[in-house]
């Protein structure tokens, strides 16, 4: 259960008051997430997120994230509104956090997607890149590749997480420092497209939620990062390569990705899988005793490292 932060109910009263939507019936933590703390918030009026931001989620980035969901808003896209106060304000603090009200999208998140949602995934993600081309605002990747070194030293000793983990993140390093792209097509990307961030009903994508690692990037890395999310067995080790073609030809519906691009693949995902190796093996250091979280396993993501480094991992991004 992601809860890092709790919420004094007078408090809560006080910040459901200062919008027009009914009285509180109930707020709940809940139990999916890692990076904020997270509450169903049931009103008289409606039932919505409560999302107080935490550790990864600078308080400056949010109006970045509220015009970026509006922007996706007005083009379609599937994604929950950020609640206005009585004064038009998104942003408020509670306990101590940033926090927002958010609109609840129906829908579940998938664990273990078919090959037909893996591509009704990949074509919501290639639809929310052509809405997002024409969106002005931008962001520095805070998790991109220029700091993923930063992250592995601020974890302190890999092998203590994995052994042996410390020579292969040094060796992954040096080989993407070496080859990492500069010229690819960018534009703000979502960068962390996992299924526990899309909404589905049956077949269909009802939401795309989670933006706050939402930052200018290469548009392949993002499909990179969701190749590594949706198309691998729980342990790693297993590309499914229905699912993958899947999810690879429901983004050609929307986007055809360039010969530079799709070449880039399988070294933007080792950079996918090495980022969230990282990630997880600081958090797995670093996590307060005290917070209501399960935290994410690396080891997953370092079998996929080595998925995408054999010889044949272009194959895997065929549609
Ligand atoms: N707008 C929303 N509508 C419905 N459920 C949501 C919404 N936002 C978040 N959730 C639920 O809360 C969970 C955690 O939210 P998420 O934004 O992924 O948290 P974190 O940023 O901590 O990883 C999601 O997996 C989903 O179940
Ligand atoms: N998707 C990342 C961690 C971020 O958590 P999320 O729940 O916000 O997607 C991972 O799985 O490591």
């Amino acid at each position: 259960m992601a809860v890092y932060t709790h919420v004094d109910p007078d408090d809560l009263a006080a910040l459901v008051a200062r919008y027009d939507i009914g009285t509180v019936l109930s707020c709940k933590g809940i139990a999916e997430g890692v990076e904020n703390s997270n509450f169903l918030l049931e009103t008289t009026a409606d039932r919505f997120i409560l999302t107080l931001y935490e550790k990864r989620v600078s308080e400056g980035d949010l109006p970045f994230f509220v015009d970026l969901l509006n922007h996706l808003a007005r083009r379609g896209s599937p994604v929950p509104a950020m609640i206005e106060d009585r004064e038009g304000r998104t942003i408020q603090r509670v306990s101590g956090r940033a926090a927002c009200i958010i609109q609840f999208l129906p829908g579940i998140s998938l664990t273990h997607p078919s090959p037909r949602q893996c591509e009704a995934a990949g074509e919501a993600l290639g639809t929310m890149h052509r809405a997002v081309a024409d969106f002005t605002g931008g962001r520095e990747n805070s998790m991109g590749h220029r700091h993923w070194r930063g992250v592995a030293q601020a974890t302190g000793n890999l092998d203590a997480v994995i052994p042996g983990l410390q020579a292969v993140v040094e060796d992954e390093l040096a080989y993407l420092d070496a080859r990492w792209p500069s010229e690819l097509p960018t534009h703000v990307i979502h960068a962390d497209l996992f299924p526990d961030n899309v909404l589905m009903l049956g077949d269909t994508v009802t939401g795309l939620i989670d933006f706050y690692f939402a930052a200018s990037d290469f548009r392949a890395y993002d499909v990179a990062v969701t190749h590594a999310s949706w198309t691998f067995s729980d342990d790693g080790a297993t590309c499914d390569t229905a699912r993958a073609s899947a999810l690879m030809r429901g983004y050609a519906k929307a986007v055809a990705l360039s010969e530079a691009e799709t070449a880039a693949l399988p070294l933007l995902a080792r950079g996918a899988s090495l980022r969230f190796l990282l990630t997880r093996a600081h958090d797995w250091v670093h996590t307060p005793a005290d917070a209501l979280v399960t935290r994410k396993d690396p080891a997953p993501f370092l079998n996929r490292l080595r998925r995408y480094r054999a010889a044949d991992a272009a194959s895997l991004f065929a549609a």
